[in-house]
């Protein structure tokens, strides 16, 4: 479904943000996207959607080279993909409903099955009172969930999500991860990025994890090679900090004393 090989990225003539990033998604796979801010998650993201090219490597999506595709393509190819960003991108002027239901009109539905099912599901995301409201008059959150309830609608075949729970409280979080879990059940491609580790955990998917904008694919419960803590190493600073870790190598002349917790505090 999607295929990165060696590709890399940068913005204008700065340095690369991405580097050397492959991987193959199998259709119908669902993977958290981690690393710490400014890792290049959104990047990513972007290069997914078509909406930033690479500088290098090829990009196939829906059997395509996506990243040599013509402009004139991109829309089609958009359309089978749902995004959520995190600015949200919503119409002002339209409410709730008609920007939820708006990729069913562009696709030619129309009529009052549409309206019912876009109120069925924003009443899932708990926006039920807020049907008829416009972007500028709620809250980030709720602005979020119309964003992800317009990403859905449609039953993409490719979804992208950045951050989709960062706005929301718990309860709103829990409805929102089981609205992405069973449209990937429906064999919706599904790439989430998120800094909610304890959702990664819950949900227990692989990771595209960026670290220095290199990407390492891990297993669930798998810790990605930043973590791997160094810092009690035999070091001068660590010896000084909180002095040798054998006893018996004590320089003879140094005061034990000076080193025993407690005695004459
Ligand atoms: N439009 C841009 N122009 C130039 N540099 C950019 C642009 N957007 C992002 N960057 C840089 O690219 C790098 C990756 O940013 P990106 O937004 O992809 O990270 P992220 O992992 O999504 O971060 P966060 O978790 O904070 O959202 C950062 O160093 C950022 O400063």
């Amino acid at each position: 479904m999607i295929q990165f090989d060696n590709v890399g990225m940068r913005y204008g003539m700065g340095s690369e943000v991405l580097k050397d990033i492959s991987f193959d998604l199998k259709p119908g796979s669902l993977h958290f996207l981690t690393g710490a801010s400014g890792a290049g998650k959104t990047s990513l993201l972007k290069l997914m959607y078509l909406a930033h090219r690479p500088s290098r490597g090829t990009i196939r999506m829906f059997n395509e080279d996506v990243g040599a595709a013509a402009r004139k393509d991109l829309p089609n190819l958009r359309r089978k993909i749902g995004v959520v960003f995190q600015d949200f991108r919503l119409l002002d002027h339209l409410t709730a409903v008609e920007n939820v239901a708006m990729p069913l009109w562009i696709s030619g539905g129309m009529g009052g099955e549409i309206e019912e099912h876009v109120e069925e599901l924003l009443t899932w995301v708990g926006l039920k009172h807020r049907m008829k409201s416009r972007p500028p008059t709620l809250s980030g959150g709720e602005k979020q969930r119309v964003a992800i309830a317009r990403a859905v609608i449609k039953r993409p075949d490719l979804l992208l999500a950045d951050e989709p729970t960062g706005n929301v409280d718990p309860a709103i979080a829990k409805r929102i991860m089981h609205l992405f879990v069973e449209l990937n059940k429906l064999g919706t491609t599904t790439v989430i990025a998120t800094h909610d580790m304890g959702l990664v955990e819950k949900v227990g998917a692989d990771r595209l994890h960026l670290h220095d904008g290199r990407l390492h694919t891990l297993r669930p419960g798998e810790e990605p090679p930043e973590a791997a803590f160094t810092g009690f190493g035999d070091s001068a600073l660590d010896r000084a900090e909180y002095g040798p870790r054998d006893p018996e190598a004590m320089p003879e002349d140094q005061p034990a004393g000076d080193i025993r917790p407690g005695e004459g505090a």
